[in-house]
């Protein structure tokens, strides 16, 4: 197997239950090691089905949310209230389900500026609230997906280029293989700086590529260059994706 320069672990789920269980450990965690360091807990959000595994381990988890700040690792650019849009996705989920969590609590990407400038001007906000003006900022925790074709946030295997980006912290994507086309993404020196990353990945349809990316670390797939710096990778699967890696 390929080095990796993070620690790494595998959480194998046998049920949506204890992937939520663990999701939720995850979670308490990373807010707590948080709160050792500094008033906010910084998480990055994706989309796709973590917006309900998401939802359903914050309830069970009861954790006290009133300090956390909700980012994007990846945003549609259509309006906050398109149903594309992921920070709508989560906000129609969470005024119902979790109403304590506020809209103030959310860092959303200005979609009604320019592509360009919305990217530019989330990498600012990032900085801006992570507090990191001239450095590249630390995530406490990335939540990410992965497609079947192994892109996570917006970085998709047709557009390599993206994984080269070295300054931009926060891209524009255009003509993205999956809609909707317009995009803005975290880059990888962002999400490889952040102290913890976990994937979670579900579905028995997702077993080979499951292997090929945290197994076989095979770089078609952008989601193995994810390789936090300092940090803590973590794989959460349930029995179906993790399949073939689990002997
Ligand atoms: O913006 C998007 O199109 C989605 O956020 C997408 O990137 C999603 O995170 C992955 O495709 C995994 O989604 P699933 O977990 O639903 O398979």
């Amino acid at each position: 197997m390929p080095d990796r320069k993070c620690s790494f672990k595998i959480s194998l789920a046998e049920s949506e239950d204890k992937l939520i269980e663990t999701l939720s450990n995850l979670l308490r965690r990373c807010s707590e090691q948080a709160k050792d360091r500094k008033a906010t807990f910084s998480i990055g959000l994706s989309g796709g089905s973590l917006v309900q595994l998401l939802t359903k381990a914050l309830r069970k988890s009861t954790l006290d949310t009133s300090n956390w700040e909700f980012f994007f690792c990846d945003e549609r650019y259509v309006a906050d209230d398109h149903s594309d849009s992921t920070f709508c996705a989560y906000r129609t989920e969470w005024l119902s389900q979790l109403p304590s969590i506020l809209d103030s609590q959310f860092v959303k990407a200005d979609t009604t500026k320019l592509l360009d400038e919305c990217a530019a001007d989330y990498e600012a906000r990032v900085k801006v609230k992570l507090g990191n003006s001239h450095s590249v900022p630390q995530f406490d925790l990335l939540l990410l997906g992965m497609g079947p074709d192994g892109h996570t946030c917006s970085l998709f295997p047709e557009q390599p280029a993206t994984l080269e980006e070295t300054s931009r912290l926060v891209i524009p994507i255009r003509n993205s293989p999956k809609p909707p086309p317009e995009r803005i993404t975290f880059t990888l020196p962002l999400i490889n700086n952040a102290r913890d990353v976990a994937f979670v990945v579900t579905g028995a349809s997702k077993s080979d590529v499951v292997k090929r990316v945290f197994v076989d670390q095979d770089k078609q797939f952008p989601a193995a260059w994810v390789d936090p710096t300092n940090g803590q990778l973590t794989l959460i699967v349930d029995a179906g994706a993790g399949s073939q890696i689990i002997s």
